[in-house]
């Protein structure tokens, strides 16, 4: 099938930090890191300005407070969980970040520089990337198509050139589509490169989905809930190529997740929303003896897919 008009064209270099533009995408898949043998964030890292910062963020809808006074700082290369119990306030946070919600008070910096709603092309321009809670891929399409399909905010060559194929446009989508080979080499997906989305069991399409966001090389990549619905050694293997990516590209990675067993053995740090509040901000053991967490999750640990509770 012929890459899709959307699909075709060339990433914005100016995106892209140029250690990565330098080094290219990978060639083959680095070994998936066990979920347990956290990489702490360097001390570089973690003296380094936030890429992601939140400032006093309040969202209401109607009489219901769905996030209160909430300060976030993300810094380069972290991998940042958002965990709470349902209603906690997650997606509303992640809506916020990647532009869906303006946010009635507060502000949102990407390396120090201000947005708030702001349309889905814009933000793959900023170098925002994300995934969805419940799979937004085209499954009538190839995988490689809706890889593809990452770069479609990124095009350079107009819709006359891309429909002819001719001058650029070809060579746009040669790179298209050579990026898109390679990123479904290191989320080992090549065997699965041309067919359906639509025929692929579950936890494959949330790797499809995970490769889409990726194939942009964003800055920061958001994953809404990245894990959900899948066993739990696909549990673990998504977990692996989330740290790989973070390793390959300094991807900075913020999820929010159910499986706080897995969201402990994969994050840098975990950011505890309850009520729509922070409750707590810290390293996966100090959350895990955190006594304001632990209340909040009581009673509330078979809301987890493994029932792993804290
Ligand atoms: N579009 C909306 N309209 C009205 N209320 C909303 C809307 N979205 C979220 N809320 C409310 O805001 C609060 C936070 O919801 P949110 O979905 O952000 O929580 P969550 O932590 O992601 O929950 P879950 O784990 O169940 O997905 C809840 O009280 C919810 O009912």
């Amino acid at each position: 099938m012929p890459l899709p008009s959307y699909a075709l064209g060339v990433m914005e270099a100016s995106v892209y930090a140029p250690e990565v533009l330098a080094r290219g995408l990978p060639s083959a898949l680095p070994p998936a890191q066990p979920s347990e043998g956290r990489a702490e964030p360097t001390g570089l890292a973690a003296q380094a300005a936030p890429l992601l910062s939140l400032q006093g963020i309040g969202l209401s809808f109607g009489g219901v407070v769905a996030l209160a006074d909430i300060d976030l700082s993300v810094h380069p290369g972290e991998i940042r969980a958002i965990i709470g119990p349902n209603g906690a306030g997650k997606s509303s946070l992640i809506n916020v970040i990647s532009g869906v919600y303006r946010p009635d008070r507060g502000h949102v910096l990407l390396d120090g520089v201000g947005y708030a709603q702001v349309p889905t092309q814009r933000l793959a321009h900023l170098g925002v990337a994300r995934t969805f809670q419940n799979l937004a891929l085209f499954k009538g399409l190839s995988v490689l198509d809706n890889v593809a399909s990452g770069l479609a905010y990124k095009v350079r060559s107009n819709f006359a050139g891309q429909v002819l194929g001719i001058g650029r446009s070809r060579g746009e989508q040669r790179d298209t589509l050579s990026r898109a080979d390679q990123i479904l080499q290191f989320l080992d997906l090549s065997p699965v490169r041309d067919r359906l989305v639509g025929t692929l069991p579950y936890g494959l399409q949330k790797r499809v989905e995970l490769a889409r966001a990726l194939v942009a090389q964003p800055r920061l990549l958001l994953l809404d809930e990245p894990m959900a619905g899948m066993t739990a050694s696909e549990k673990g293997e998504m977990a692996g190529f989330v740290r790989a990516a973070r390793d390959r590209f300094a991807t900075t990675v913020v999820l929010i997740e159910h499986d706080v067993g897995v969201v402990m053995g994969l994050s840098d740090r975990i950011a505890v929303l309850d009520y729509g509040r922070k409750i707590a901000d810290a390293t996966p053991d100090e959350v895990r003896n955190d006594q304001r967490v632990i209340d909040a999750y009581l009673g509330v640990a078979s809301d987890n897919e493994d029932g792993a509770g804290i």
